[in-house]
């Protein structure tokens, strides 16, 4: 039988993989067969915490080490500095092991014994030192967006949800009632042993809160397709555009195809709903998605949403443009998500969004409407965008917008616009 890794070693190789050419940790996180939970944890641990990290490496190091030793470095601190069910002798004696086997491994792996017993010896005063730290180092965010948060809805709110990106969220799933009755999911669930909370944002659709440490497909009903897993605000938008029964519905950005599920279940089997995406990897998720659901009379269209040729002149009542976004609203859900947003990239994706409303706003029959949705937190991919957009176009209206600020709504950010053709 092959040795198991030393799971320090696993999470530090997959840590310098990000460092070095900002490969998606969750790709790596994927592939890991043993001691996944613990190596999750401190992958998107030290991701997350980045900002403190280098702010204690410059105070405590000459010069930085290389992203390999780094990582073992960070994976080593932020098992001291962070977790609490860790067994400090063996965090340090196991880091220490995973930078050996390296070219240069005992040099470094000297250094790294020497700040680990440095950060167990002092761990208080560098918490008691970091409060001093300027939000962007002590809630570990670039700076750039703390500014630009600060900038849009003032110091508190800015803390605030920097503090609520810091803290992973709870699963949450939305019942399919059309494939499952409410209280008949629920008593499944407590069967199975599953206490599962309803979530206050419920409305319309029933949200419930599972017990941390469930794994989502031995929740009774997975293959049956009695639920998705979806937080809250996914609603948003959906409930806004409101599809009914009979009507032809459009979602143009669609995988994985949360939002075309619940569109599904509001219209009940009835009409047409054509659930489109570009990327084939995505379209196999919607794929499995629809199959899993049983959504048959789902039509799935490989298409651009900026140039839809793919759906040869067809028109809608109602339209979802749940655009490609920055995530600033969803950063609790991804630990490397905050470090890749910058002026440019604002820039380019909110050109991508025009485009997309542009063309979208063209299939719409007279008379219908379209939500225009991100799961970002910035005016100029959102409310900004939007009005612009209907000022250049008065044949459409604006009829109403909705948005949810994270520390405020208690669940992810998003924006949703409701325009309407003339
Ligand atoms: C925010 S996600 C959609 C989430 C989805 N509505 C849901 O609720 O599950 C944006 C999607 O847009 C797709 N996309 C990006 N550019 C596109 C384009 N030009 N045309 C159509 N889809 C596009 C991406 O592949 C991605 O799946």
């Amino acid at each position: 039988m092959a040795k198991k890794r030393n799971s320090r070693l696993v999470a530090a190789e997959i840590i310098a993989l990000w460092m070095e050419n900002q490969s998606f940790p969750d790709r790596q996180l994927a592939k890991v067969q043993n001691d996944h939970a613990f190596i999750l944890e401190v992958v998107n641990g030290v991701v997350r915490n980045q900002n403190i990290f280098q702010w204690l490496e410059r105070q405590w190091l000459k010069k930085s080490p290389q992203p390999f030793f780094r990582a073992v470095l960070e994976v080593g601190l932020y098992q001291l500095l962070f977790m609490e069910n860790v067994e400090q002798y063996a965090a340090i004696s196991e880091t220490v092991d995973a930078a050996k086997g390296r070219p240069g491994g005992p040099g470094n792996a000297k250094m790294i014994n020497a700040v680990l017993r440095r950060a167990q010896r002092e761990g208080e005063k560098v918490f008691q030192l970091l409060e001093k730290q300027p939000a962007h180092i002590r809630l570990s965010h670039p700076k750039y967006l703390m500014d630009r948060w600060t900038r849009q809805y003032g110091e508190a709110a800015a803390i605030r949800l920097a503090e609520w990106d810091n803290h992973p969220p709870a699963t949450v799933l939305r019942i399919e009632q059309s494939a499952i009755d409410a209280d008949e999911f629920k008593e499944k669930l407590r069967e199975g042993g599953i206490e599962a909370e309803v979530h206050p944002f419920s409305s319309y659709e029933i949200f419930l809160q599972l017990p941390r440490g469930i794994a989502v497909k031995k929740v009774p009903g997975y293959s049956e397709g009695w639920f998705t897993i979806q937080d809250p605000a996914t609603s948003v938008a959906v409930d806004l555009l409101a599809p009914r029964p009979g009507e032809a519905v459009l979602d143009a950005c669609a995988a994985p195809g949360g939002k075309a599920a619940m569109m599904a279940g509001r219209m009940k089997g009835q009409g047409e709903l054509v659930a489109m995406d570009l990327h084939d990897d995505r379209i196999a998720v919607l794929q499995e998605n629809q199959k899993r659901l049983g959504l048959d009379w789902m039509e799935i269209v490989r298409g651009d949403a900026r140039k839809p040729q793919a759906l040869d002149g067809r028109t809608f009542d109602a339209i979802l443009l749940d655009v490609p976004c920055l995530n600033t609203g969803v950063l609790r859900r991804r630990a490397d998500a905050r470090w890749r947003v910058d002026e440019e990239r604002i820039g380019k994706i909110a050109r991508l969004q025009r485009e997309i409303l542009d063309a979208g706003a063209g299939l719409l029959k007279e008379g219908g409407r379209l939500v225009y949705s991100t799961c970002s937190l910035e005016a100029e991919e959102n409310e900004d965008l939007v009005a612009e957009w209907v000022q250049e176009h008065p044949e459409f209206v604006l009829e109403k917008t909705e948005k949810s600020f994270p520390p405020e709504s208690g669940v992810d950010g998003a924006f949703a616009a409701l325009i309407r053709r003339k």
